[in-house]
């Protein structure tokens, strides 16, 4: 990857999106950045708007991999396999930060971390990704009579839950435990014959009005309460932690990174 000369190339997928006018938003305003365009998907109400003088909204992806050191994005799962063929074939970085990924999407990732640099996180927030670090700290020294649950609130418009973060910290609080996941999480407890089963780490989804994010981890023992969260005032945070990312990932060998090394916190 030789395209890196100066300040960075950003290109954002999702312009349209709410993340994506933020980064968008962000990339203008940084000093070491610089905007090499956004793409959107054919057909989008988005698609010719100006975002920059003589930079509109396009639907190339490949032509702006082309254009661009590293690309941001936030879009949908269902785009991520199209994005990352179009970084590989142009040798630009990519930092991605749609959630909602299944284990296939991860796969694919690792596949493209051959060929280029790639940073996915299901949160770009300095915040989070401290929390992160310590819940799986908290988790690794209480003993498994301390009950884990993680609840979550964001805005109306999200589509998946739990959120991406929430996982994130139950991925943190399994491996805290030594244990995986996949078998120890409870998703949206109903009816009758839902009570709490031993080693359980469960989640709960809100979703209303204008929430950019918030998160909470809950580690109850008998008599106390140890919680743990993180509240999102804006996606600023987000968009600053996308476009900082970018910059770090920009020029890096082939591989997957993630935020903890973009922060200093190690691997
Ligand atoms: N990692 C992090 O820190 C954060 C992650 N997120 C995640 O980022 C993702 C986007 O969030 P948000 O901006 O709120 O969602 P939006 O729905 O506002 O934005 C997504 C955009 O991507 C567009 N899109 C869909 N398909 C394609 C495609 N093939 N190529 C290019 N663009 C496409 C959508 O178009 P259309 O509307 O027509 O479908 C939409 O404009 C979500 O998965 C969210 O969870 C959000 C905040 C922080
Ligand atoms: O969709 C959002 O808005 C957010 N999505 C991410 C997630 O799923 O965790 C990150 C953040 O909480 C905002």
């Amino acid at each position: 990857m030789a395209k890196r000369s100066g300040a960075a190339r950003i290109g954002v997928l999702g312009a349209g999106g709410r993340m994506g006018q933020s980064i968008i938003e962000r990339v203008l305003a940084t000093k070491d950045a610089v905007l090499a365009g956004a793409a959107e998907k054919p057909g989008h109400p988005a698609m010719g708007r100006s975002i920059a003088p003589s930079l509109v909204i396009c639907a190339n992806t490949l032509a702006l991999a082309h254009s661009a050191d590293v690309l941001v994005d936030f879009t949908i799962p269902d785009a991520l396999e199209e994005n990352l063929t179009a970084a590989c074939d142009a040798s630009c970085a990519i930092v991605i930060g749609t959630t909602g990924l299944t284990p296939k999407h991860h796969r694919l990732i690792d596949e493209a971390a051959k060929t280029i640099a790639v940073l996915q996180t299901a949160n770009t927030s300095l915040g989070v990704t401290m929390l992160a670090a310590l819940v799986k700290e908290a988790a690794s020294r209480l003993g498994d009579d301390w009950d884990i649950e993680i609840a979550e609130m964001h805005h109306r418009h999200k589509v998946d839950a739990p959120s991406g973060t929430a996982l994130m910290l139950g991925e943190a609080a399994a491996a805290g435990r030594g244990v995986k996941l996949a078998n120890v999480a409870a998703k949206g407890r109903a009816g009758a014959d839902a009570a709490r089963k031993v080693g359980e780490i469960g989640f709960a989804a809100l979703r209303g009005g204008s929430v950019a994010g918030d998160h909470v981890v809950i580690l109850a023992a008998d008599g106390e309460r140890l919680e743990l969260g993180h509240r999102a005032e804006s996606r600023e945070i987000f968009a600053r932690g996308a476009v900082r990312a970018a910059l770090w990932l920009a020029g890096k060998p082939a591989g997957r990174y993630t935020m903890n090394e973009v922060l200093g916190l190690g691997a």
